[in-house]
């Protein structure tokens, strides 16, 4: 397969730091690529200080901020990188902002107009039965301001929207939801490498 670009998505606690890693691991050194890992919010300055001031800014204030950060990673770590000939995995992307900034009083078509510019990725949605994940949302020590602010069954129907949004004509976006219920993320990581190999059969 060419160099992949991969975005792993899903509501807060269902899974996607743990699949995210493991795929981009399985995929390094596929087809002769090595694989990138890397986060929404970035790890530059701007990422960790939204990280850091969630309680402080809200709304537009922080959908635009964190859109800014999503173009500087786009600009200076994804396309390079896929440039460069790597496959890219990341945790979280524009559909994050399109759930969580929504959570915020936004609607997806102010949320979309601030992230118009990103570049396609191959998404997968993992999804799990909202109980299972509010019951490790509760094994947290402490939950960002947007975690207290939505839950589950909402980020779950909010990706289902961002999810048709992206499917339409004007997007045609590649994207696969999986369902997680009393999976291993081992196993789950196995089912987004063969949807991956699939797909790229399927357009080769
Ligand atoms: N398929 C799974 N089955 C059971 N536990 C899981 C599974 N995937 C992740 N976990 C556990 O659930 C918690 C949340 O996972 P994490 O990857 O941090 O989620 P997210 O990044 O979506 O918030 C972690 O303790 C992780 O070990
Ligand atoms: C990428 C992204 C994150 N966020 C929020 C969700 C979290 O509350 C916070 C941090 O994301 P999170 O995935 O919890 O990152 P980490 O585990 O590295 O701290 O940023 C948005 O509101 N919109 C976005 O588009």
């Amino acid at each position: 397969m060419t160099a992949q670009f991969v975005v792993v998505e899903g509501p807060n606690g269902v899974g996607k730091t743990t699949v995210a890693r493991l795929v981009a691991a399985r995929l390094d050194g596929v087809d002769g690529h090595p694989s990138l890992l890397t986060t929404e919010p970035t790890r530059s300055p701007l990422g960790d200080l939204l990280r850091q001031e969630e309680w402080s800014l809200h709304g537009r204030a922080f959908a635009l901020a964190l859109a800014a950060d999503r173009a500087d990673h786009v600009e200076t770590v994804i396309i390079p990188a896929l440039d460069a000939g790597m496959h890219v995995v990341s945790d979280r992307y524009v559909q994050s902002s399109m759930v969580l900034q929504r959570i915020d009083g936004l609607d997806l078509e102010e949320i979309w107009g601030y992230n118009q510019y990103v570049l396609q990725a191959t998404c997968f949605y993992l999804e799990d039965r909202p109980e299972v994940i509010a019951g490790r949302l509760a094994g947290r020590r402490a939950l960002t301001r947007l975690e207290l602010a939505g839950n589950p069954q909402i980020e779950l129907d909010y990706y289902r929207d961002a999810r048709a949004f992206l499917a339409q004509p004007d997007h045609s976006w590649v994207q696969y939801s999986i369902d997680c219920s009393d999976r291993t993320p081992d196993d789950i990581a196995s089912e987004i490498l063969s949807l991956l190999a699939a797909n790229t059969r399927m357009e080769g």
